[in-house]
């Protein structure tokens, strides 16, 4: 069945239902070390999920870990150009649940990302990076603690798909050609627009199956957070990308009030809910003018377009919504993508869940780790329906590989995020425990030693790794 690699002759196959992992007590998890800083890592990570799967479970669940290679490493073993070797690809199928270190993509030219690669691959549509302050945490935000959101980052399409053609390549330019002259004039909303011919050009696919299917699982996470947390904020740049971003927030709307009708609210809804709540004779056109403060400026067009919608929302929703009722339920907004990166630092605490498309979300993760502590502190997970990946946020860090000396707490809390979806929960806390009562105690890597007031003298990231097991009490 493989080429080069031999799976572990104990431990039993993760499998699926319903989309959801059914685990044996000694699973078989593939895992890639990395690139760059991988080699640091990996070995630090893993030395923490076996210390607290062996305490919280004293030998009756185990890891049988199945090296697998990609990047750099499958260079060495598979020879040149076999950057993810089909052995992987066989084993991480096979086997249901893989966790990753990063992987380098070279700029401007040369192979396109493996990490991509695998999300595509295997569907694993959902990326999910949730950004949570660890009290102690050096931070250069001054509330790093009301900081509590989860990144739910659409991650199969849009220009991550590598649609794209070099300037002056044949096919990029004959797709010039045939825009500017074809295409771009056949709809009289470019006008005369034209592209400049010494472009590149890239493809930006957003596609409505895509956008739900990442939406449903957002709204799915919300519905089962604490009711101050019940929120999925749809972040977009819709004002400006109209039929890729502003449809995404559409088909993310459409989805909440169709699939979760009786579970969901949408903001604008929330606000006629409650300006009729709080006046129980307020006529349609007031309402619709609290809604909307440039009411009296509107056409008279619009003004009937928007009493209309505070008419259609009391008539559907005011018996199942009302009267309080929606309070209790995922409020469904949208944020526009440059605000939002404001709002997380501004207003932090009033948001929970963020939904995005690739590219948002990928600038948006590494923003809002940067508040809790910074890159080292960024979990995240690939997840499909019939398969995850679970993988930190930042990349290689090449400045820093090999000196044992970069924070592994993101790999870390990525297995702790995998631990928490093979349902063993034990071992997730005694990691989170651990890691945070690190913290707590100054003891931490370099990133974090730097910001810390006074200083301290930072430990290695095998040491950190150490001092997490430790503090697992
Ligand atoms: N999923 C993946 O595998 C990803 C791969 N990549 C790839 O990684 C390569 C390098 O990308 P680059 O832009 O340098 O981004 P990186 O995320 O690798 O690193 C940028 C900086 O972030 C900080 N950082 C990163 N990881 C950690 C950590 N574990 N602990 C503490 N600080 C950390 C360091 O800052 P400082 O030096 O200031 O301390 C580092 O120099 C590229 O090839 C890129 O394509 C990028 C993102 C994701
Ligand atoms: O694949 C890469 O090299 C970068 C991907 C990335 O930045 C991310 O997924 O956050
Ligand atoms: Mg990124």
């Amino acid at each position: 069945m493989y080429d080069k690699i031999t799976a572990p002759t104990t431990g039993a196959k993760i499998t699926f239902k319903n989309g959801e992992p059914v685990v044996p007590d000694h699973p078989i998890i593939p895992f890639i070390q990395g690139d760059g800083t991988g080699i640091d890592i990996w070995p630090a990570a893993q030395k923490v999920l076996d210390a607290a799967v062996a305490k919280a479970y004293k030998g009756k669940r185990k890891i049988s870990w199945f090296k697998v290679f990609a990047g750099d490493e499958a260079f060495e073993v598979y020879g040149t150009y076999q950057y993810l070797p089909q052995d992987t690809l066989t084993a991480i199928k096979e086997y249901g649940v893989a966790i990753k270190g990063p992987l380098t993509t070279p700029i401007g030219g040369g192979i396109r990302s493996l990490n991509v690669a695998l999300r595509q691959i295997f569907d694993l549509y959902a990326c999910v990076r949730p950004c949570r302050y660890y009290p102690g945490t050096p931070s250069p935000h001054k509330t790093p603690e009301k900081l509590d959101v989860i990144i739910y980052r659409e991650n199969t399409e849009d220009i991550y798909l590598g649609i794209e053609w070099r300037q002056g390549s044949e096919v990029g330019d004959r797709l010039i050609s045939i825009l500017n002259k074809e295409l771009i004039p056949a709809t009289p909303e470019h006008g005369n627009k034209q592209i400049p011919l010494d472009s590149g050009i890239g493809i930006k696919p957003i596609s409505k199956t895509g956008s739900q299917r990442l939406v449903r699982r957002a709204i799915k996470h919300a519905l089962l957070l604490p009711l101050n947390k019940k929120m999925v904020t749809l972040v977009h740049k819709g004002n400006i990308m109209k039929y890729t971003e502003g449809a995404f927030r559409d088909w993310g709307y459409e989805l909440a009030v169709s699939e979760f009708r009786s579970e969901c609210v949408t903001e604008r809804e929330s606000w006629i809910l409650s300006n009729k709540e709080n006046n129980p004779n307020l006529s349609l056109e007031d309402n619709a003018r609290m809604v909307e403060p440039g009411f009296d400026a509107l056409t008279s067009d619009k003004q009937a377009q928007m009493v209309e919608e505070v008419k259609t929302v009391l008539d559907s929703i005011w018996e199942s919504h009302g009267k309080g009722k929606w309070k209790v339920m995922v409020m469904v907004n949208d944020r526009i993508a440059d605000s939002i990166f404001q709002q997380i630092q501004t207003r932090p605490d009033e948001y929970s869940v963020l939904a995005t498309m690739n590219l948002n979300g990928d600038y948006l993760s590494d923003a809002a780790a940067a508040i809790v502590g910074g890159l080292g502190m960024g979990p995240g997970a690939n997840i499909g329906d019939e398969c995850a990946v679970f993988e930190a946020t930042h990349g290689t860090a090449p400045k820093h590989a090999g000196l044992d000396r970069i924070n592994p707490g993101s790999v870390i809390l990525s297995g702790v995020m995998m631990l928490e979806y093979l349902g063993w929960q034990e071992a997730a806390d005694l990691i989170k425990k651990g890691l945070g009562d690190a913290i707590a105690n100054r003891q931490v890597t370099y990133d974090l030693a730097r910001l810390l007031e006074p200083p301290v003298e930072p430990l290695k990231c095998s040491e950190f790794a150490e001092a997490i097991i430790k503090h697992f009490g």
